[in-house]
């Protein structure tokens, strides 16, 4: 399928502190990448270089084979690659319909005084009922987004970023905070949203790690440990180790 994100030597310094160290790794077109690691391993500042929210030391970060190194994220994003959960913010006085529709007003670069015209906005409504049905909210749509349950709310920015056609997505730590039934639920729909897109993400909760990701990267202290399927990464005596370790610091 090919190579959707790569990066080459990324490092970061912090006033001399090393928190990410030559991490070299590439995300495949259409599967699931997870990022994972023990408390401060650097997941977090990986994380915010893949999506360009922080300059890299060093290094370089291709998108579907364009250099993104020195990009900003509403570049990248016009070029298919969202955040979620940051870029898409949920007004939580309007609809679940209402925050869809203004996402895809956003898209297309239109006039952002969406409370003028009705009539405009009305002929995105279709559009945004396809993306609200796709999380499974469509019972809701005419719910505040304030009234929603907390796994609603995080469905809602799932589909605001829809509504920005990324072919590539970033989560950061989808399942934070989610009780159990909303654990379940967000990662059916990961599942179903990785059908035609590239997903990467970071995640503590290791059995939805284990259930979603077609590939794991390990980080600890900066570095890159281990690689691999679950089965693999899960086996490997340095990758226990580390797990083990941190919870002894
Ligand atoms: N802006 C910063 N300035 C200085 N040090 C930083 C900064 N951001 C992160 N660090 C340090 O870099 C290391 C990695 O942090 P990071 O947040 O990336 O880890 P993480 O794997 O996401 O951890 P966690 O799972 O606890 O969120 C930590 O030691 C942290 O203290």
């Amino acid at each position: 399928m090919g190579v959707a994100l790569e990066a080459v030597g990324l490092t970061k310094e912090f006033k001399g502190f090393v928190a990410v160290n030559d991490v070299s790794l590439a995300v495949e077109k259409g599967t699931i990448h997870a990022l994972i690691g023990p408390n401060g391993a650097g997941k977090t500042t990986c994380f915010n270089l893949l999506t360009k929210f922080l300059q890299p030391t060093r290094g370089k970060i291709t998108y579907e084979g364009r250099d993104i190194t020195r990009m900003a994220p509403a570049e990248i994003a016009r070029l298919g690659m969202v955040r979620s959960f940051q870029i898409s913010a949920v007004f939580p006085d309007l609809t679940v319909l209402q925050n869809v529709r203004i996402a895809l007003q956003r898209r297309r670069g239109e006039s952002f005084d969406f409370w003028r015209s009705e009539k405009t906005l009305a002929r995105y409504d279709d559009e945004a009922r396809g993306h609200v049905a796709e999380v499974g909210l469509s019972e809701f749509e005419g719910h505040r987004a304030a009234e929603l349950s907390y796994g609603r709310k995080r469905a809602l920015e799932i589909a605001t970023t829809l509504a920005l056609e990324p072919e590539m997505l970033l989560l950061d730590e989808p399942m934070a905070g989610m009780a159990e039934a909303d654990v379940a639920r967000i990662s059916a729909l990961i599942r179903r949203i990785a059908k035609d897109r590239t997903i990467l993400m970071v995640e503590h909760n290791l059995s939805v790690v284990a259930d979603l990701s077609d590939r794991i990267t390990v980080l600890a202290r900066g570095e890159i440990l281990a690689e691999g399927d679950y089965a693999t990464i899960s086996k490997a005596p340095e990758v226990i180790e580390a797990y083990i370790g941190a919870e002894h610091e």
